[in-house]
């Protein structure tokens, strides 16, 4: 989105002089203003946005966004910072932290006059992602939009870096990513922030992090020291070398969190599962079989698993419109995306924690953990995407059980509430064998597939929190076959030089982390972990990941895969340039054997005197085309099975005979000479086509004439049917109508939950039955789910859902 000024320029002399009695109006409400905020009781509760001293332009559009009430962090951060506080915000996800800082931040610059393009550049918002910064202009657009003439605008990328130059040059509030900010604070020779007066970091913690901390130190190295700050966050940094680093006067720490019980929204029920790795992508299917009149939001580790997991579903055919986002799409698409599911009643979004902060879609049924979040306050702001402004929300989470004791350690510690449930036993589905199908017959899923279990092996190995992932504790094998592999692919750990790694840590933090994406791009992490694990004894995992072998999945192929939205252009806000460093550091190199149905990896002549020429063994066999080199103990046992080799040997082609049972090949190049004596080849294909034309017309007439047949055969047997009916017969029913009713009806009710414990005994037709959840133990707080009946029930329970 480009750089998009509120502020208008008013050339005629009429509108100079409304401008010049506007001012004046203005100048007597800013000084009016001005003592009330002197003389604004910061530690009164206020209520109503009415109470307190804001500008006509502000009340307007708070009016006009049916904003009356202010919420907890709202009342409570709102005066202060009105009156000139450093602030350290924190409060729960959803309760309106962005109204927090930008009321303030449009009153301030308001009372201050800083307005036109002579006033300079007032007020930086900074957060950590694109979506997020596009989101919090919306909200300013709508609050501010109504007769404040500050100019506003974004710098988050995507854009000519010439065109925000020129618009940065005029405004008065920014609203930015760290990383293009600081390109135009470094390149940009207009761009003037001497007049800052304020700094906003939203989702500071993130902020702060490694990540981002090189770019928001040179950024604050630009702006003046005297100057309001503020950071906000759900999960807020408290320590001081963070504060000083930004130079903080007297912070004031607004927390809604310390007094309250629990860190997560109160309207949140929050519960996990069980679930050991393989048994995570079935957990998944059954969950949105059983939820499809519902949005859910699912996040995974990486973007891979992201890509793997929605290529996969898609062609399973779910029943519910799947979505995905991770950060390698074009902005575009991430835009397209966030905003389809923003819109969506029913939906699935498989998402990378790029949306794990600050969004706010609307009326999130759902939130699915699949992958353990690194930490605790990812965990907080993953389910913050639900059971927002108290509104209802739900969330779930599948701990593979190496790392429930931890993680529910680590939540504790947090004051996370999550209770544990079971899936019923009758609402589990295996997805394996159709995966496996899935992954044989098409190579492009397979590669996805390899591709998506190496990253989530490289995230697991480069996890901070060893008491929660124990990488060997995880089976691998199995978890492999359950994405439909039909083995564990070798990872490749390629050890760099650690001064490359350091100089590639600074370089893609500084660029390619700073527009959002914390997954995949964290092989830098994982060097250093490598490093520090040099002394420490070696796993099978470590050898698994330093084994070598050779790399076949040629260029071509994973060109092959490769997906429409991911970026194939430069990135704008990559300082250095630099593109994908994703495979880097860690790499599928799979010997993928002839019998794994695999096409095209044919091993040619020239390949297999490479491999000699390399000491390895290449064996011819008898009826095959090309000798296969024997790189493996696989290969050379492979030798040994005569039903393996003969897949191995060529499979010879159609032949079909002609009335004088002469042979011919199914496609022959006729004779260049009799084609031509046939006349013009335009001629000839015209005279084809046509011919087609009317061979299809035909076709087509007598498909309809059949279709009609047995519409007539069906409709006699449903009339012989009901006549039967009439005249008493027994067990005679109308196929499908009560079993599809049926059907609408589990799904509905399986967004509830159960008392009951899981059990094997086969079940009566009670509604607990459908549920897809039960219940560990008892659990309290729980809303009483209403027994789904009828439509109208259905209806009713969905507008609930729906905060409707
Ligand atoms: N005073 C208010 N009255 C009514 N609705 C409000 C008010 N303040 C905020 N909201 C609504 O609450 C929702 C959440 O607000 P917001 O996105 O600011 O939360 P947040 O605290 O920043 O959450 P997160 O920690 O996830 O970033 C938004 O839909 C917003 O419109």
């Amino acid at each position: 989105m480009a750089p998009q000024i509120t502020g208008r320029v008013k050339p005629t002399k009429i509108k100079k002089q409304v401008r010049g009695q506007k001012r004046k109006r203005d100048d007597v409400d800013v000084e009016k203003l001005q003592e009330a905020v002197e003389q604004l009781d910061t530690k009164t509760k206020y209520e109503s946005f009415n109470d307190l001293p804001l500008s006509e332009p502000t009340k307007a559009g708070l009016k006009s966004a049916a904003y009356s009430t202010l919420t907890d962090i709202q009342s409570k951060a709102i005066p202060l910072a009105l009156k000139g506080s450093d602030i350290l915000g924190a409060a729960k996800t959803g309760s309106g932290k962005t109204l927090a800082f930008l009321i303030p931040v449009l009153e301030n610059l308001y009372r201050a006059q800083c307005t036109g393009p002579d006033a300079g550049l007032g007020a930086m918002i900074i957060t950590p992602t694109r979506e997020l910064a596009i989101q919090i202009f919306e909200v300013m657009r709508k609050v501010g939009g109504k007769g404040h003439l500050f100019a506003a605008g974004l710098v988050i990328g995507g854009k000519s870096l010439r065109e925000e130059q020129d618009a940065l040059t005029r405004m008065n509030i920014v609203v930015c990513t760290p990383g293009r900010i600081l390109q135009h604070l470094s390149q940009t020779a207009l761009f003037n922030v001497d007049n800052l007066r304020m700094l906003v970091l939203d989702e500071a913690d993130r902020i702060l992090d490694m990540g981002f901390q090189k770019d928001v130190d040179a950024i604050v190295d630009y702006l003046p020291t005297e100057r309001q700050t503020m950071l906000f966050s759900a999960t807020q940094t408290k320590r001081v070398s963070d504060l000083a680093r930004l130079s903080l006067k007297e912070p004031e720490y607004v927390s809604v969190h310390e007094a309250a019980q629990s860190a997560t929204p109160k309207t949140l029920q929050q519960n996990y599962v069980i679930t050991p790795l393989p048994e995570k992508l079935d957990a998944l299917w059954s969950f949105i079989q059983s939820a499809k009149k519902s949005k859910i939001l699912v996040f995974l580790s990486s973007g891979k698993q992201v890509r793997f997991v929605y290529e996969a579903f898609r062609q399973m055919q779910p029943g519910i419109p799947l979505i995905h986002l991770h950060g390698r799409q074009k902005q575009t698409a991430r835009l397209e995306i966030t905003q389809k599911f923003s819109n969506a009643k029913y939906s699935c979004l498989f998402a990378t924690d790029v949306v794990a902060r600050g969004l706010d879609f609307p009326a999130v049924d759902w939130v699915v953990q699949v992958d353990c979040p690194e930490d605790a306050d990812t965990y907080i702001h993953r389910v913050g995407r639900t059971a927002r402004y108290e509104r209802d929300g739900r969330a779930v989470i599948f701990l593979d059980p190496s790392e429930e004791e931890g993680m529910l350690t680590r939540l504790e510690q947090k004051k996370v509430p999550v209770e544990k449930i079971n899936i019923r036993t009758n609402k589990k589905q295996s997805i394996k064998d159709q995966l496996q199908n899935m992954c044989f017959k098409d190579p492009q899923l397979k590669y996805l597939g390899q591709k998506a279990f190496a990253s989530y092996v490289r995230s697991l190995h480069i996890q901070k929190d060893k008491e929660v992932f124990k990488l060997e504790k995880y089976p691998l094998e199995e978890f492999a076959a359950s994405l439909g592999l039909p083995g564990a692919p070798r990872i490749k750990f390629l050890k760099a030089d650690p001064e490359e790694i350091k100089r590639k840590k600074n370089a893609s933090r500084q660029a390619a982390v700073s527009e959002s994406e914390e997954e995949d791009d964290d092989e830098d992490e994982e060097a250093d972990k490598t490093k520090n694990k040099k002394n420490g004894v070696r796993t099978k995992y470590d050898r698994m990941f330093e084994r070598k072998n050779q790399d076949i999945l040629a260029d071509h192929y994973a060109k092959m895969v490769r997906h429409d939205d991911e970026k194939d252009d430069i990135d704008l806000n990559r300082l250095d340039g630099e593109q994908e460093a994703d495979d880097d550091l860690f790499d599928v190199k799979r010997v993928i054997p002839a019998d794994e149905g695999v096409p095209n990896f044919d091993i040619s002549a020239k390949d297999a005197a490479d491999a000699q020429a390399a000491g390895l063994k290449a064996v011819a066999i008898p009826g095959a085309k090309d000798p296969i080199i024997l790189d493996s103990k696989r290969r050379e046992k492979l030798l040994k099975s005569k039903k393996k080799l003969l897949k191995l040997k060529d499979k010879g082609s159609k032949i079909i005979y002609d009335d004088e049972c002469n042979a011919h090949e199914i496609y022959e190049l006729e004779d260049e000479a009799d084609f031509r004596a046939r006349g013009e080849a335009e001629a000839q294909r015209r005279k084809f086509l046509e011919e087609e034309a009317e061979r299809v017309k035909m076709a087509d007439i007598s498909d309809k004439a059949l279709a009609k047949e047995k519409k007539k055969a069906k409709r006699e047997k449903k009339k012989e049917r009901e006549r039967a009916e009439a005249a008493g017969e027994d067990g005679v029913q109308l196929e499908g109508e009560e079993d599809g009713f049926e059907n609408f009806k589990r799904d509905a009710a399986g967004l509830g939950y159960s008392d009951e414990e899981d059990s094997e005994v086969e079940e009566k037709p009670s509604k607990k039955q459908k549920k897809w959840f039960q219940e560990d133990g008892k659990r309290k707080d729980l809303h009483e789910e209403k027994e789904i009946e009828t439509l109208g029930d259905l209806e009713a329970e969905a507008a609930k859902l729906l905060g409707s």
